[in-house]
């Protein structure tokens, strides 16, 4: 059974340094099951990398990061890939959609890496396309659509293996203010539904706007608030 009130990700006072720059100097961050958390700050102030060490991407140099109750660092390379695979779902920026596939191919991908066969694969991926309103483009190759029909197809593809946590890096930044919305509202809409808690990282606050918290970033801290038992 999962308590809400217990968080799901858990990372705590991280601290990650590339060369001569301290990118998180003791950064934590908590998020609950199906809880949306908009991470904020400045340009450079830390944000993607806090995103990265959650997720299991970029190891930190110290610090502690639980998912579930099980410690990242004591995780083998491939048990953390399984992780990532199963258990989290990831919308970037841009140029995230494979070119050579069409967006119901790039949908169905990961349930295809799964092992799920091609027909039910692509009848879940239609669902999902369906969902985020851009079923019309389901047989049209990534560069044929818009910039907002993309992410809202990669925003498909993150959510079709029902991930428990999702993590966008500015999935509006590359779109225009009525494309920003449509997806985040998509996204959040989607999310909510699945019960998939978001990671957001976003220096825009009509994208934070769409969180049920959020969290602060300065000089690769945060607030002592996200420091919980
Ligand atoms: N791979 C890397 N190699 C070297 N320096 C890096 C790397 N990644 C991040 N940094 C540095 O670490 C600091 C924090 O970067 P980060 O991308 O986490 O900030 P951010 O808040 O997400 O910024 P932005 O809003 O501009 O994307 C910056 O000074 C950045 O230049």
């Amino acid at each position: 059974m999962n308590d809400r009130g217990v968080p799901l990700l858990v990372g705590r006072d991280l601290h990650k340094s590339y060369g001569p720059t301290a990118a998180l100097d003791g950064a934590s961050i908590h998020v609950r099951a199906g809880e949306i958390v908009a991470v904020m700050g400045p340009s450079g102030s830390g944000k993607s990398t806090l995103l990265h060490c959650a997720a299991g991407i970029v190891p930190p140099d110290s610090g502690r990061i639980s998912y579930d109750g099980r410690e990242l660092n004591a995780m083998s390379d491939v048990e953390r890939s399984a992780l990532r695979r199963r258990e989290f779902g990831f919308v970037f920026q841009f140029g995230q959609l494979v070119p050579e596939l069409t967006c119901l191919e790039n949908v169905a991908l990961p349930l295809r890496l799964d092992g799920v066969k091609r027909r039910e694969a692509e009848r879940r991926a239609a669902g999902w396309l369906d969902r985020l309103e851009v079923a019309d483009i389901a047989h049209q190759r990534p560069g044929e659509v818009s910039g907002g029909q993309g992410q809202r197809v990669a925003v498909a593809r993150a959510l079709v293996n029902r991930p428990r946590v999702l993590f966008a890096d500015e999935p509006t930044g590359a779109l225009d203010s009525l494309n920003g919305e449509r997806v985040m509202r998509l996204l959040t809409q989607a999310a909510r539904e699945s019960d998939t808690a978001v990671v957001l990282v976003t220096h825009e606050t009509r994208v934070a706007a769409y969180s049920d918290r959020e969290v602060v970033v300065r000089d690769g801290r945060t607030r002592d608030a996200e420091l919980v038992a």
